[in-house]
């Protein structure tokens, strides 16, 4: 069953249109991301799958009914921000009652079990009586995170909510959002610019490129397969490399030719070299310039010319050669992606 459907949305802001033919369907439990870069409208749709915003064409369905010309109020979401916004005032359990009072969910029995239960998911029982400004900033975020889920909607909705923390804190929480999801299993939109983020997190990432959707996979299908040549250089900063292809071999603009899977038809293309998958050779593989070399404690980062073109390649901290010298680099076949050029 899929809990949240878009059909064609599209949306314009004056003469600017922001989304275009946008079709996503969220199966129940699903956990998807929206990753893309600033301005790409990833925000926009969350809001219009929240009903902050209207569309300007097309139709959202959560649940199985249409709810594109309901308000907010009347659609079975729950979101959460980056700044979450607690009422300073009120205890831990009265933040995380509030949405069954605005809603006038139950009695009073049935709300304390509910912000209970909330409490207990992102295990805060203990702290229930507190301030907000008694609590940590992770703490807080998980307040904010029992206050969304309390009402049990059928989406939840999460705008960049780790941005504002500190990089220990925001991976703690992403290990406590994915704990938290498994436990209940929320179908969820979560949306970031943080490639890891949506890497480590997501069923399914949906990858958008000014307004449209690039590609949508698993996590692991988008990283080594990605569709396109924005996609792999939005995923893991693939090098980007001009050749031709023939038959089992790519050959680069300087003549230099490495082997590549068989599949892909003869001519123009662009290859995909991930850092990562670049080893150093003693002899034999391409040949390559350095340009510079990174010091990163446990390997270098190596920029080198290959070809004409800048690429960037980790090697182990043995591998030491000077600006200038000419490097010996290899890849194996099955992990150059080969994409139209
Ligand atoms: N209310 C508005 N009026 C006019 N233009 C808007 C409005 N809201 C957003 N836009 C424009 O729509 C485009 C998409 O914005 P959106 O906030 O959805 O992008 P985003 O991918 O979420 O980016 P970011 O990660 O920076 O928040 C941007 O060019 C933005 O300037």
């Amino acid at each position: 069953m899929s809990d949240l459907t878009l059909t064609n949305i599209t949306k314009s802001f004056g003469k600017v249109e922001v989304l275009r033919g946008i079709d996503l369907t969220i199966r129940s439990g699903e956990f998807v991301s929206l990753l893309g870069a600033s301005g790409c409208g990833k925000t926009t749709l969350l809001r219009i799958v929240a009903g902050l915003e209207g569309v300007s064409s097309g139709k959202v369905e959560i649940g199985g009914s249409d709810v594109t010309d309901l308000p907010p109020e009347k659609r079975d979401i729950a979101m959460m921000f980056q700044s979450y916004a607690l009422l300073p005032h009120m205890s831990v359990s009265d933040n995380v009652r509030f949405p069954l009072r605005m809603r006038r969910v139950g009695n009073r029995e049935e709300q304390d079990a509910k912000v209970k239960a909330a409490l207990e998911t992102v295990q805060l029982t203990h702290l229930a009586d507190r301030a907000p400004r008694q609590l940590s900033g992770g703490q807080q975020q998980r307040v904010a995170l029992a206050r969304a889920i309390v009402s049990n909607p059928k989406v939840l909705l999460l705008d960049e909510p780790l941005s504002n923390l500190d990089a220990r804190l925001r991976e703690e929480m992403q290990v406590e959002l994915i704990e938290i999801h498994r436990r209940i299993g929320l179908t969820t939109l979560f949306v970031t610019h943080d490639q890891d983020e949506a890497l480590s997190l997501s069923d399914r990432v949906v990858l958008m490129n000014a307004g449209e959707i690039e590609q949508e996979a698993s996590p692991r299908e988008i990283y080594d397969a990605p569709a396109t040549a924005y996609a792999s250089s939005f995923l893991g900063a693939a090098n980007l490399v001009p050749a031709r292809i023939e038959g089992n071999v790519a050959r680069l603009a300087d003549g230099q030719t490495l082997p590549v899977s068989a599949g892909s038809p003869d001519g123009k293309a662009t290859l995909a070299l991930r850092q990562e998958n670049v080893d150093f050779l003693d002899e034999g593989g391409l040949t390559a310039t350095v340009i510079t070399r990174v010091y990163l404690g446990s390997r270098h980062r190596y920029i080198l010319d290959l070809a004409g073109q800048k690429i960037s390649v980790l090697a182990p901290a043995s591998v030491m050669l000077e600006p200038g010298a000419q490097a010996r680099i290899g890849i194996a076949p099955d992990r150059v992606r080969i994409l139209p050029a």
